[in-house]
């Protein structure tokens, strides 16, 4: 089931020094269990049909593992796949470039799906339901419009903003998939998977101790352990036990729950700057000098599941265990306004 071009499509430089840990069976991939049960179930009621798996559309956080997923996916329907991603698709034609040149039940993958433009959703909305191409050839009084039938094929779609997909293409995936943070079990069998992978000696507490601190998430949790094993190999020290990990770890400024600098930047600054919220996004965006988009995607999910920050209508607020975390305390007025906003507001991280 080895397919060449599986690999090949994976080269992009910022994956190369990743791809020797990067799962290559449903089976070698490590937690989203109810995921991954599903998973099976679909791919092999379409292997023993013979037929394309249907759309699927993974989305959730970065760097929970939504591409390794769609590599997975060609993998173990024992198809081809063909990666893109939304902002690389800029003219109508180029996505028929790539629909055309499909083989039947291939894998067509297209990253930042929420990035496409109108012009090509357009183009996408019937090549997804009824495999067909519509396109206009030629200009003016001239153009005509031809209808081409394309081979079944699937489309896995990622994104890590499921608020900014119009709902026509939402609902033309029959396989909507969340993926989720992950505990610290998984991501210590995945931090242990990784040192096995790099030769590294660690030990289960050293181990533990990554995992801990990586965000929930994977892609952090192999950059830490590339990072301790750095750190290990010029202190010149064979065995990585939980104290060493944890040295290293204090000197990427990761603390005890996994925030980095910027995770850090951005709680004290709704503490210091906006007396604890609520503040809107913009604001923030601006404050901090950083992209709406990373603020939303890459910053909030994870300090909102760990309930330090809160989402309100009327902007970001900070909670009781924010404050907490930051080693502040809230004033008398803000801590009754909190609790007061806690009981009324419910969780929208979700939100667009
Ligand atoms: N379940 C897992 N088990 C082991 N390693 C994993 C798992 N999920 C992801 N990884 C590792 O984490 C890294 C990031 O995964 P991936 O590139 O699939 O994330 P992504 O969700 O596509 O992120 P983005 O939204 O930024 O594109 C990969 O290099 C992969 O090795
Ligand atoms: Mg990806």
């Amino acid at each position: 089931m080895t397919d060449n071009r599986t690999i090949a499509a994976e080269q992009k430089p910022e994956d190369a020094p990743e791809l020797s840990l990067r799962p290559l069976a449903l089976t070698e991939f490590i937690g989203q269990q109810k995921l991954r049960e599903n998973l099976a179930v679909f791919i092999q009621a379409a292997r023993s049909r013979g037929e394309a798996l249907d759309h699927a559309l993974f989305y959730g956080p970065p760097g929970l593992g939504k591409t390794t997923l769609a590599q997975i996916v060609a993998r173990e329907l024992g198809v081809g796949f063909r990666a893109t991603s939304g902002p690389v698709i800029v003219r109508a034609g180029d996505l028929a470039a790539l629909l055309t040149n499909l083989q039947p039940r291939d894998v067509l993958f297209i990253d930042e799906i929420h990035r496409l433009s109108p012009a090509v959703e357009e183009i996408l909305y019937p090549a997804m339901e009824d495999f067909q191409l519509d396109l206009i050839i030629g200009e003016g009084p001239a153009a005509r419009s031809v209808r081409i039938d394309l081979p079944k094929f699937t489309l896995v779609g990622a994104t890590t903003r499921l608020g900014l997909i119009t709902t026509p293409l939402r609902e033309r995936f029959g396989i909507p998939l969340r993926l989720n943070f992950y505990n610290a079990a998984e991501l210590e069998e995945i931090v242990r998977r990784g040192a096995g992978l790099l030769n590294f000696d660690l030990t289960s507490e050293g181990a533990g101790e990554i995992a801990r601190r990586s965000r929930g998430t994977p892609r952090v949790a192999g950059r830490l352990l590339r990072r301790v094993r750095d750190f290990a190999a010029v202190a010149k020290t064979g065995r990585v036990d939980a104290k060493l990990a944890d040295e290293a770890l204090n000197r990427l400024e990761v603390d005890k729950l996994g925030l980095d600098a910027m995770d850090r930047r951005y709680l004290r600054a709704i503490a210091d700057d906006y007396g604890g919220g609520p503040v809107g996004v913009e604001t923030l965006a601006a404050a901090l000098s950083e992209q709406r988009d990373t603020i939303e995607d890459a910053i909030e999910p994870f300090l909102i599941q760990q309930g330090l920050l809160q989402r309100s209508p009327r902007g970001r607020l900070l909670t009781l265990n924010g404050y907490r975390h930051l080693g502040m305390t809230p004033s008398k007025a803000t801590e009754a306004q909190l609790e007061l906003l806690a009981a009324s507001v419910g969780d929208e991280s979700e939100a667009g």
